[in-house]
């Protein structure tokens, strides 16, 4: 199995290294516009092999997509991360244009591969390469559900004090600062219910920092996080390459679901080979419809950018 990520800068190429040592794909392909910087960061990791124990093959292409061709799944992190102080909503003009030309050029070389956003602002990157190829919506998948949903889980093991494996937690909605939804009704320790162990006060300051997550780091490292985004990315490909329909919240196109149409945003999806399998409906409450038809507000909005892009 073939995977290409376009973009080997700091989430790409770390996507790269965990599906490698894992082993996830038997062939990896990283793409970059910079001369010799995937080359470089292929061999680096290819020098990984003999020490970390892995057959994946690693190979670099400066812009050169003949070399992606037959991929089957392909990762867009091409673009511009954000700066402290940013939203990632900030990024909309540069990546867009970016986003839209790396979507091309792949296709044209693995016209059935299932495509993974990553690049922000990622819903709307997500919508508008489901609308400028023209793809159908299974194959059109945003990656951030998952990195919210593991942050999430951090700051809930930090909270109960718990080993972050003994707890389960979904972060749906837009991935934005103030987009994204952290289900804690439905967050669990070990199976039992969070508020079982949690105040209301510590519940919410555990979703606040969910919220912030992104920005946090950004603050601390003067771009944005690279190693958790690196690995959620190849928890994904995973679950479509190997075929494991894992439920994982994904930003992808709806047309009714959650109440919302002509939108991608992150909703809990059954993610196997051919990309969405299907949308599962976790049954919200009215507070929680309440936080997705506000984030999918905030979402459209943002898509209305796209207009000249689109054009
Ligand atoms: N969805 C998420 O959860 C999530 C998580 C982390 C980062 N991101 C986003 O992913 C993107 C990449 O982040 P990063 O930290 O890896 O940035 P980075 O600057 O380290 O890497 C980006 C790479 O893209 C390359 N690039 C730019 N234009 C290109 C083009 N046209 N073709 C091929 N390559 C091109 C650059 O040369 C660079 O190497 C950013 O937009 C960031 O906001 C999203
Ligand atoms: O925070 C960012 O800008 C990058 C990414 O979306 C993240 O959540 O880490």
């Amino acid at each position: 199995m073939k995977v290409t990520i376009v973009g080997a800068g700091n989430v790409g190429a770390t996507c790269a290294d965990v599906i490698s040592y894992r082993g996830i794909a038997s062939e990896v392909v990283l793409l970059d516009i910079k001369e010799g910087f995937a080359e470089g960061k292929a061999m680096d990791i290819s020098q990984c092999a003999t020490t970390t124990g892995f057959n994946t093959r690693v190979s670099g292409s400066t812009n050169d997509y003949s070399k992606t061709a037959n991929s089957d799944v392909v990762v867009i992190t091409s673009g511009i991360p954000r700066k402290p102080g940013m939203t990632r909503e900030e990024l909309v003009g540069i990546n867009a244009g970016i986003v839209k030309g790396v979507a091309d050029n792949v296709l044209k070389h693995s016209p059935n591969a299932v495509i993974v956003v990553v690049s922000n602002p990622m819903d709307t990157m997500t919508y508008l390469t489901l609308k400028a190829t023209g793809l159908p919506k299974n194959r059109v998948i945003g990656m951030g559900g998952a990195l919210d949903s593991s942050r999430f889980k951090y700051y809930l093991s930090k909270a109960l004090n718990k080993p972050s494996a003994d707890v389960d937690g979904m972060v749906i909605g837009g991935h934005g600062d103030t987009t994204m939804i952290p289900l804690t009704r439905l967050a669990s320790y070990c199976g039992v219910p969070v508020s079982t162990f949690l105040s209301q006060e510590e519940m919410d300051k555990v979703a606040a920092d969910t919220m912030v997550g992104g920005a946090t780091l950004t603050g601390l490292l003067g771009t944005s996080a690279w190693y958790a985004p690196g690995a959620s990315v190849a928890y994904l490909v995973d679950s479509i390459l190997n075929d494991q329909r894992k439920m994982i919240p994904c930003s992808v196109y709806l047309e009714g679901e959650y109440g919302q149409s002509d939108i991608c945003m992150g909703v809990p999806c059954i993610i196997g080979k051919n990309g969405v399998e299907s949308i599962v409906d976790i049954k919200l409450n009215d507070a929680e419809k309440a936080s997705f038809a506000k984030s999918a507000e905030a979402v459209r909005a943002m898509n209305a950018d796209l207009k000249t892009v689109l054009a």
